[in-house]
Parts: C-alpha cells; structure tokens; sequence
C-alpha cells in the first residue's frame, strides 16, 4: 500500500486505484448533512453556469454551494452545513458549485474508486476503504483540496493514520485543533461576517457515524456523489 498526500486544486497527481478528496471546511461537509437529510444525489458542477444550466434543464433540481465561501445569487442552498442540517432533502437531487471541494474532486475522475468526505465522515470513510478496497499493492491518493488550509492537510493526515494503523501520526483531538485553528475558519469566528456562521465550525468538527460513505460515480455525464451504505 502506497498512500500520498496531495493539497490544493491543481491537477498535479499521477491517477491511483483509490483516491480521497477531503473538504472540511465546507463543501463535503455540506454534502454529508445533505445526504443525512435525505438528499439522493449530488452532482458536481465545473462551474455557476454550468450548474444553471443542469437546473434549467431539470427545474426541480436544487442548486447548492458558494463562490468565494457567499452566497450565490439564484441558488437555492448556500455552503452552510449548518443551515442545510435543517433543510428537508428527502429525494431531491442536489448540483454542488464550491471552490476547492468540488474542484479538487473534477480533477481526479480517472481514478479507480474516488471518495470525498469531510472530517464528520472521515473515519467511516478510511474504514470502509480499508475493509474493502486495500492490497498490498493499492495505490491511495488523498487530496486536501484547499491549496493552503490546514483543516483539510490535518484531515488528510488523519485518515491516512487510520489506513496505515498508525496511531501516532495524528489523532481526532489534534485534527479537530486543527480544523478551529486553521486560517480557513477565521471568518467562521468573527461577528462582523454574518454569513459565516460559527455553528458552521461546529458541524465540521463532529463526527456523525451516519452509516454511509460518499462515492464518487465517474460514468454519470455528470459526475456524481452517492451514498453507499455500509451498515
Ligand atoms: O465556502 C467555503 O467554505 C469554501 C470557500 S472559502 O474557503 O470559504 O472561501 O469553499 P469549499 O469548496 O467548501 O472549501
Ligand atoms: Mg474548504
């Protein structure tokens, strides 16, 4: 086994069997909430037009995500696990636009099996990869998807510790710190920016063993997260 962490949302990685896309702070933490709140599918949009277009197509779709971490204008949802928490999703079909997450995880589609989480699923995640997809000879790729945020990097370094059992590397307190120190989550703490919320914080910090992890299917014409149960 062969794990290799990579950060940012350039494509600089040679393709493994396995990748992990990480986004903490928020993009696949919004979209572990979604799925908890019954949402059936995510697809991932390149960019705002694109995801305008899919939903001029299909107008029951819900449009979600941010450009430079606001609000985008005619969208439904924003990029606020914390408000998506009390949204009912129940079979809605989801368009995800966000700068880092859903970037990051367009450039790794020739991977085998490709995965995204955050740190609220992390460690159901590496789990699962470990149970099911690891050989001696596995390739790993996880990608911390901000070019410079040190809550993904520490949530890459975490699940890699889970994979390669080693428990010394880093564990949830230190990844946590992490996360609520990173220079990412600044803006989530200060009042003078109402739209970020500090619960938001709070959200991507707890791990929710929600019994599923998010797959990426590459042979969607648009690609597309779904949950696969797992217990
Ligand atoms: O909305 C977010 O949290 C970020 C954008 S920024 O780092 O806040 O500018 O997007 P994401 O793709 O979820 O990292
Ligand atoms: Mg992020």
């Amino acid at each position: 086994m062969q794990i290799q962490i990579y950060q940012g949302i350039n494509k600089m990685m040679k393709s493994a069997d396995i990748t992990v896309v990480i986004d903490v702070i928020r993009a696949f933490t919004v979209a572990h909430y979604a799925f908890i709140r019954g949402a059936d599918r995510i697809y991932l949009a390149e960019t705002v037009e694109q995801a305008v277009e899919v939903k001029n197509r299909n107008p029951e779709y819900l449009l979600a995500g941010e450009v430079d971490g606001y609000p985008i204008t005619g969208f439904d949802l924003d990029n606020s696990p914390f408000r998506i928490s009390k949204e009912n999703l129940s079979g809605k079909t989801i368009v995800q636009r966000t700068t880092n997450g859903v970037r990051a995880t367009l450039n790794c589609l020739d991977s085998a099996h490709l995965f995204v989480t955050g740190y609220s699923n992390a460690r159901k995640t590496a789990e699962f990869i470990k149970k099911n997809h690891m050989k001696e000879d596995t390739e790993i790729n996880i990608v911390a998807s901000h070019p410079t945020g040190e809550d993904d990097y520490a949530c890459a370094e975490y699940i890699q510790s889970i994979l390669a059992e080693d428990k010394k590397q880093i564990n949830e307190y230190e990844v946590k710190r992490k996360i609520i120190n990173s220079h990412v989550a600044k803006k989530f703490l200060d009042v003078k920016h109402e739209v970020f919320k500090r619960e938001d914080l709070l959200y991507c910090i707890k791990e929710l063993d929600s019994g599923f992890v998010m797959r990426v299917n590459t042979d969607s014409e648009i690609p597309m997260i779904e949950r696969v149960q797992v217990c």
